[in-house]
Order: C-alpha cells, then structure tokens, then sequence
C-alpha cells in the first residue's frame, strides 16, 4: 500500500436503520483515515431503497453492476420495509448484489464484546467460551433462485423453493471454511447439515466436505452436525466451537442466533466476499433494517462498525490489519462503558452518542 491511497467506496444505507448506521460507519471510517494519515475514503452514495422504488418502480439502474465495480468495496446498511414484500427487496438488491458480485462466502463472526451482557449464565461468568466464526455459503442452497408457483389464483396453488447444491460451489466454500479455522489458533471447524432428511443436496455437501477435508488432515481438526442437534451445542457447549461452516439458509439462521447468544443482534458484522477479489466485497451488518426502532436514533451501530473493521482489513489486503485491530480495540473500549452502550446492550446512549464516543476513542488509541 502506497501513501495516501485512496479506497473507492459504494455506499448504500437502504431502508430504516441503515440509514443510521451506514452513516455512523462512515463517520467513524473517515476518523480512523484521518487519524492513520496513509488512506483516506471516496464515498459514492446510492439512494437505493424500499422508499425510492415505491416512487420510481425499481430498485437499483439497469447498469448497476458497472456502476459497483468502479468500487474498492461496497458498505451496505440494510432493505426491507413493511410497505414493500420482503421478498421483492431481497431479490431486487442484496440478493442480486452478493451473486453477481461473486460474494459466495459470507463470514460472520460472533465474540462477546466487553460490557455486553449474554443471556446465558455460563457465559457471564466465562465470556471466552464464545469465540466463533460462521462461514456461510452465500451464493447457494435456498437462495440460488430456482422455483416457481403455478396454478396460484385456485386452491391447487403449488410453489416450489428448490435447493440447489453444486460440487463447485460446495467446495469452494469448503476449502474457505478450512483455511478460516487453519488460520486461528484451535484449528477447528464444525460443519452443519441435515443430511438425513435432505437425501441429495445436503449429502453432496456431506461428501464435498470429506473430500476436502482430505486435504487437512492433521492440520484441522473436523466433525459435523445436523442443524437441529447444532442449536442445542450452540446453547449448552459454546466452547466446543470454533469456526462452523453452514449452508446459505443454515447460516443465515445460526448467525442470528449466535449474536444473540454473544449479547444482541445490533453488534453482528457481516463480509461478502469475493475471495478471487474480481469484484468489490460487501460489508454489511448482519441484522435488517429493524422498522421497530427506525427513526428514533437509537440503533446500535456497534455491528456496523465492526463491519467497516472487516472492510478496513480486507483492503489492506494484510497490511492494515494493525489498523483493524485499533479499530476494534477503540469499539471495545466503548461498548465496555455503561454510558456509551445503547438499550439492546442495557444502557441508554443513542446512535449519535456511540459514535462519537467510538471516534474519540480512535483518536485515543491510534495515538497511542
Ligand atoms: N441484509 C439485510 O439487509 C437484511 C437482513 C435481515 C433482515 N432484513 C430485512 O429487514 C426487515 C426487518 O427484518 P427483521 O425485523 O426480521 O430483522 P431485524 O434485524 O431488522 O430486527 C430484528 C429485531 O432486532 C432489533 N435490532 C436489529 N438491529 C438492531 C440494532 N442495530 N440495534 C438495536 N436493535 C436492533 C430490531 O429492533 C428488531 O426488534 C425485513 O424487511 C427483512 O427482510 C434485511
Ligand atoms: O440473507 C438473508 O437471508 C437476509 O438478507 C438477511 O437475513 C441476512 O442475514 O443478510
Ligand atoms: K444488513
Ligand atoms: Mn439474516
């Protein structure tokens, strides 16, 4: 990395709190750039969302690929709004953008943050004992976009949802999923499935796995577990996990649990990856546009700003992981403060609050 590089961003904070907190990321972003001095960030803001495709009828231009690519990487907050179907903003704009992005591997990391509080007692008393990393295929499984309803006007209505499972597409998040756990310290990884009521598409994934677990034998230490049975070592063994790799819907579901587990959705971070790095990666909350609390100014942006650390670390591509970790340090330092927590996280601060006390402590810690 030169000096003064500069990273192009596309910006799209969407609907409801994701307007909050992709601002509040940008903030704090350009807090840790003017701090280091060596990069700084472009921003291009697209206003695409729920609201606007009421008025317009679309979601994103005809050209938005081209107009992503010019990008370094993408920061998006969140779509969805209870005027609009889910299923139309999913599949007109974040679904669409991990696909033709090339973002087929979604990692989702889970610790309990300093002055979270996790609902369960044992990890309370020992909040070491949850340190994970969900590996979510991101590109497959239910979301692969295969399926269709005929005959929907009568009460012979049939739809279909097919999952689809690709020998390609397994692998390559197999072999992502074991080089995650290679490169931490238990060099560990759990794979999730439910190949015993799933006989076809998750038994390729079964045998995928094996196959590519050939290859780190003696290096990583492996086992599987049906989905159901995985809930259940979630809650009562914690410390028996480290790196898990899930399908696209598996994962989807496990990874709001484990935030919950960790203390509150509202400190989940997210990265789309296109590990071939053709196409800008995408950093994003894992948590929605939450329509409950939009508006009021009290989201947490903690999810959103450990998910602009991730951004920060993988386009230093190595060389700006010691400014990632600052940046975590500083979020860190933050949430362990009463004062500077929001309500999920039992305190009373607002979005506005946080942030800036994240910015302060930037400033703090880079300096130091
Ligand atoms: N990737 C995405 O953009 C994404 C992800 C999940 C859901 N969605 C969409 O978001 C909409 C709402 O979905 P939902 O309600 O199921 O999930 P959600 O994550 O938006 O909200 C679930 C609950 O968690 C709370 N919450 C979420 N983020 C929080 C934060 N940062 N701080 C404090 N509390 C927070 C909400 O207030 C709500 O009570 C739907 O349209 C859904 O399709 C989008
Ligand atoms: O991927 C999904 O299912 C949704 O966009 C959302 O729930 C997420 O986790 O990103
Ligand atoms: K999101
Ligand atoms: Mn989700």
């Amino acid at each position: 990395m030169s000096q003064n590089t500069t990273y192009k961003i596309a910006a799209i904070p969407g609907d409801g709190i994701g307007v909050d907190i992709t601002e509040a990321a940008i903030q704090v972003l350009d807090t840790i750039a003017s701090t280091n001095g060596s990069f700084k960030f472009e921003y291009t803001t697209f206003d695409w969302s729920s609201k606007k495709y009421l008025e317009r009828g679309w979601y994103m231009q005809d050209d938005w690929e081209a107009q992503l690519k010019k990008h370094d990487a993408i920061y998006f907050g969140a779509v969805g709004w209870p005027d609009v179907p889910d299923h139309i903003s999913l599949w007109q704009m974040i679904l669409p953008i991990r696909q033709r992005m090339n973002q087929y591997v979604n990692v989702r990391p889970t610790r309990i943050l300093k002055g979270t509080h996790p609902p369960l007692a044992q990890l309370q008393q020992k909040p070491s004992d949850l340190d994970w990393i969900i590996v979510r295929e991101n590109s497959e499984g239910e979301y692969a976009g295969q399926g269709g309803t005929t005959h929907g006007h009568t009460s012979h209505a049939t739809a279909t949802e097919v999952a689809i499972f690709t020998h390609v597409g397994i692998e390559r998040i197999m072999r992502f999923a074991f080089e995650t756990a290679k490169s931490r310290p238990r060099k560990k990884l759990t794979m999730v499935t439910k190949s015993n009521a799933q006989r076809h598409g998750m038994v390729l994934w079964d045998k995928v796995f094996y196959e590519v677990a050939k290859d780190y034998e003696g290096v990583v230490e492996y086992d599987k577990m049906l989905v159901d049975a995985m809930t259940v070592r979630m809650v009562n063994k914690p410390e028996s996990l480290d790196t898990v790799v899930a399908t696209n819907l598996h994962a989807d579901i496990l990874s709001d649990l484990a935030a919950a587990l960790a203390g509150s959705i509202g400190i989940a971070p997210s990265s789309n990856l296109d590990p071939t790095r053709s196409c800008p990666s995408m950093f994003e909350p894992i948590h929605g546009s939450a329509p409950d609390i939009a508006g009021k100014g009290i989201a947490n942006p903690v999810g959103a700003f450990w998910s602009a650390a991730e951004m920060v670390r993988w386009l230093g591509k190595g060389e700006l992981d010691k400014v990632a970790d600052q940046f975590m340090q500083a979020i860190e330092n933050v949430t362990a403060n009463k004062e500077t927590r929001t309500r999920d996280m039992a305190g009373s601060a607002n979005t506005k609050a946080v942030t800036e006390a994240v910015c302060r402590e930037i400033e703090k810690v880079c300096k130091a």
